[in-house]
């Protein structure tokens, strides 16, 4: 058996699943140690290799979240709100890292993985890619080097297939804007305009959202004034960029204190 850090897969057979079940097979950081679906999905009980259309690799797809787990160093979890609390229970039972890509969570839903941090290390991002990571602090400077004169808007496009909105990195990319500003995100957010909403409100952040065809994820942040825009953009064209910053994260948990983290820690991006 190999010495990497063995890494469990959640929803094996989604994007994110099958992205992160090929980068981590392919990878000489860690290894693929299991691959969990929900109950009844037609993967469950078949080598994960086999199901993604290529040769055995000797991971069985399981929905037995417990027993995938018990002898993992971390999970990589991309699959819906109510799984992940779920997982998260599991995994701080296990003591293993939990790293969490799944966008869509309510402020109680983030507050309910409090508990288990104080047992394993949670590292929790709305986007694990690098250079959104990176816009996320170039939008708090801009944002604190500029007063309310400029309108601040950010616009996301996505795949038809997603489901929640604004985006997880469209609202990293708005509490960044209100951080820069000195103001919560929660007073001055401005989502799902419609009819006759009135003239914009000074100092509010404004939310777009586009879905459509096979869009990855790209996301914009403008700051609009009288006579001038700037606009900080971040496309990802591959998912690869963000299963390779949830590999990185895996790595960067094992022997750090149970505590919640983000990707700016993982990528030492924190001012
Ligand atoms: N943080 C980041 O960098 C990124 C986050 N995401 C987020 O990741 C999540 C997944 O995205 P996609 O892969 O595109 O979705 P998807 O719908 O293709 O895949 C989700 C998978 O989770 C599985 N699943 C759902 N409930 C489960 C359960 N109880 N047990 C085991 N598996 C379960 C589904 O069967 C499905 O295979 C979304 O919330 C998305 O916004 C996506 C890309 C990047
Ligand atoms: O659902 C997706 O696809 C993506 N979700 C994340 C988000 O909500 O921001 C990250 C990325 O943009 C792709």
């Amino acid at each position: 058996m190999s010495d990497t850090p063995g890494i469990v897969i959640t929803g094996a057979s989604g994007r994110m699943g099958q992205m992160l079940i090929g980068q981590v097979s392919a990878s000489d950081r860690v290894h693929l140690a299991g691959a969990v679906e929900r109950a009844g999905h037609a993967w469950v009980g078949q080598d994960i290799g086999v199901a993604m259309g290529g040769t055995a690799v000797g991971v069985i797809v399981t929905d037995n979240a417990a027993e995938a787990m018990q002898d993992a160093q971390a999970v990589i979890d991309f699959t819906a709100p109510e799984a992940t609390l779920a997982f998260a229970k599991i995994a701080a039972d296990a003591g293993v890292v939990h790293v969490i890509g799944t966008t869509g969570m309510t402020d109680a839903q983030i507050g309910a993985l409090d508990g288990p941090a104080k047992q394993t290390v949670i590292v929790r991002a709305g986007n694990m890619s690098l250079g959104v990571n990176l816009l996320t602090q170039l939008t708090k400077r801009v944002a604190a080097a500029l007063d309310e004169d400029f309108d601040i808007e950010v616009i996301e496009a996505h795949h038809n297939q997603k489901v929640d909105a604004p985006s997880g990195t469209a609202l990293m990319l708005g509490e960044a804007a209100a951080e820069g500003r000195g103001v919560a995100l929660a007073d001055v957010s401005d989502r799902g305009r419609d009819g006759i909403t009135g003239a914009r409100k000074r100092g509010d952040i404004g939310f777009t959202a586009i879905r459509g065809g096979d869009i990855v994820g790209e996301h914009d942040v403008m700051f609009a004034a009288a006579g001038e825009r700037i606009i900080l953009r971040h496309i990802a064209s591959d998912r690869a960029v963000f299963a390779r910053g949830a590999i990185k994260a895996a790595v960067w948990g094992q022997g750090k204190p149970a505590g919640a983290y983000d990707m700016l820690d993982v990528l030492g991006l924190n001012d």
